[in-house]
């Protein structure tokens, strides 16, 4: 993995069913043995990684999340967003979750985290842990609890922290 504070990956989903009934066409392709896109024929695009249609969930974790998840347990920060237009994919490369589609980075993270503290306690006598999780959603205006689904109207405030302006806290999670 690169030194890079910041890298950038993209991935291509697949045509959807109803995108392939209406004839729709793909238009951005991976160019082979790269990290590079090729949108149309003639505008190629650079990133760190590049996935096209057929990339499971497990290579994208694997080669842009699961490096981040062993520095974490070394005490670095590290933190994976998805962007992009609605109907991109953010929400099934995070978090998978139907029934039949593999389990996406959240489920993965949470996997791995468990797998190693549990490897660390074992060979460090007396050693702790403490695994906090937070899981919200803002939308417009509205912030959303989801590990509380139900308290749509729970009272949850976006603040500054005790630092000033360098972070954001949710009150009331
Ligand atoms: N890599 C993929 N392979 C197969 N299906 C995918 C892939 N990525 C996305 N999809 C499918 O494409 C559809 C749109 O994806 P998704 O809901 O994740 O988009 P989104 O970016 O989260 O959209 P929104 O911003 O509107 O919430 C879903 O039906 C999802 O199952």
């Amino acid at each position: 993995m690169s030194e890079e504070c910041v890298r950038v990956a993209v991935r291509i989903r697949p045509l959807l069913p109803k995108e392939v009934l209406r004839h729709h066409q793909v238009c951005v392709r991976v160019v082979p043995s790269t990290a590079q896109v090729m949108l149309g024929s003639d505008r190629l695009f650079c990133f760190d990684h590049a996935f096209g249609p057929t990339a499971s969930q497990d290579q994208v974790y694997e080669s842009c999340v699961q490096p981040l998840v062993e520095s974490l347990l070394d005490g670095y920060n590290a933190t994976v967003f998805c962007y992009g237009q609605t109907g991109s994919g953010k929400t099934y490369t995070l978090g998978g979750g139907n029934q039949d589609e593999e389990g996406g980075i959240i489920d993965r993270v949470a996997q791995d985290v468990f797998l190693l503290l549990g490897k660390k306690t074992l060979n460090s006598d007396g050693v702790e842990a403490t695994v906090r999780a937070s899981y919200m959603e803002l939308y417009k205006e509205d912030l959303r609890d989801l590990l509380e689904p139900h308290t749509i109207h729970k009272e949850l405030h976006i603040r500054d922290d005790e630092r000033g302006n360098t972070g954001k806290t949710v009150m009331h999670m």
